[in-house]
């Protein structure tokens, strides 16, 4: 099924964005150091994934050092090397009104200088209610300053195992509950103010505060790194996506999590999961690549995104 008109071209006209890190040599020894180098593959995956779920630039603020090694491997990305510049603020900032959605932490590290920059750039978004999937440093980051986010329901936050812990004990001050990840989700995002978490793992977990959903479709087999990344570069595209269709398009709900799945009724594609979970996952179920196996990797996934969308809608 086509995606209604007004939807497809917010889709269409969805452009993401990734934040890297960087190394500031007089911010004394870095949490991190070299984190923008290491993980140049994280913001990569994020930002090709935004391109390939239909978002039509796809930019990347990234370090200086990591700039050229990011652009080698795509030229479809528009590549910013200002995020260790001492204006960096001020450098993302002014793209911000061209901008639809905003992808944070992939590949970001965790130095104190670059997590101050993506703080400010945080708050910049917030204040042009520019929707923000916060995702492995970003959390990092909420998980110090869980004020930065709470309450901001243009949010949503895509943890990984260990970044639930870490997230949900530092703003709940608790041991999480592993024997209830349901409870333990929604805990979380009732305790941010309503801002949608999306627990990754072999089943997803998302809730908004409210409700609480589970993704168990049959996908990968394994964890494999960088398919998180995938994961959150796409949120990017949907997030934006979601709030275009409007309650009017979404039963009158505003959260962008009860707005997808309306969005999955609208395209009667789904049943259960979440688009974004289910799109990752279709990439890897046979028969779309039987022969990668256990050998699949994260690019093999990028390969067939546009496929299982199409599969996904078509009439
Ligand atoms: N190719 C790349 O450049 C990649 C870079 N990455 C970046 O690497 C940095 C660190 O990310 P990490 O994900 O390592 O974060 P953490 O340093 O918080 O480590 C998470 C840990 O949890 C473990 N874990 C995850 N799910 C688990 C589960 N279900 N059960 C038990 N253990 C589980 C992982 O193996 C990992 O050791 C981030 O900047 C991230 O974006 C990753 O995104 C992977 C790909
Ligand atoms: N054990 C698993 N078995 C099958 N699929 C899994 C498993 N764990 C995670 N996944 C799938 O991988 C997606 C990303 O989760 P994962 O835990 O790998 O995130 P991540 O650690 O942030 O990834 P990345 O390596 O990109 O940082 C999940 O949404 C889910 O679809
Ligand atoms: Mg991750």
């Amino acid at each position: 099924m086509a995606p209604p008109a007004g939807v497809g071209a917010a889709v269409a006209g969805a452009a993401a964005v990734t934040l890297l890190s960087a190394a500031l040599a007089f911010y004394g020894p870095p949490l991190d150091a070299g984190a923008h180098l290491r993980y140049t593959g994280a913001p990569y995956f994020a930002a090709i994934s935004a391109l390939k779920a239909g978002a039509d630039l796809s930019h990347v603020f990234c370090t200086r050092e990591a700039a050229p090694v990011i652009k080698s491997y795509s030229p479809e990305l528009i590549v910013h090397p200002v995020l260790d510049s001492p204006d960096a603020v001020h450098e993302v900032e002014k793209w911000l009104p061209r901008l639809h959605a905003l992808v944070v932490g992939p590949g970001l590290g965790r130095e104190d200088a670059l997590l101050k920059n993506v703080k400010g750039i945080l708050e910049a978004s917030k204040a042009r209610a520019i929707p923000v999937v916060i995702d492995a440093d970003g959390l990092w980051l909420i998980a110090q300053q869980p004020t930065l986010i709470q309450g901001y329901q243009k949010a949503v936050l895509t943890p990984n195992h260990m970044e639930f812990i870490r997230l949900s004990e530092a703003v709940l001050r608790d041991p999480v509950d592993s024997s209830d990840r349901r409870g333990a989700v929604l805990r979380l995002s009732q305790a941010l103010g309503n801002v949608t978490v999306v627990q990754k793992g072999e089943q997803d977990v998302i809730s908004d505060g409210e409700q609480v959903l589970e993704c168990n479709l049959q996908g990968s087999n394994r964890r494999c790194g960088g398919q998180g990344d995938l994961l959150s570069g796409f949120l990017g595209v949907l997030v934006q996506w979601a709030l275009h269709a409007g309650p009017e398009k979404t039963n009158g709900y505003g959260h962008i999590f009860i707005s997808h799945f309306e969005i999955f009724e609208l395209f009667s594609a789904l049943s259960c999961g979440c688009l974004w979970c289910v799109l990752p996952h279709k990439a890897v179920q046979p028969p779309s690549l039987p022969e990668y196996g256990r050998s699949t990797t994260t690019s093999d996934m990028i390969a067939e995104i546009g496929p299982a969308f199409s599969r996904l809608f078509e009439t």
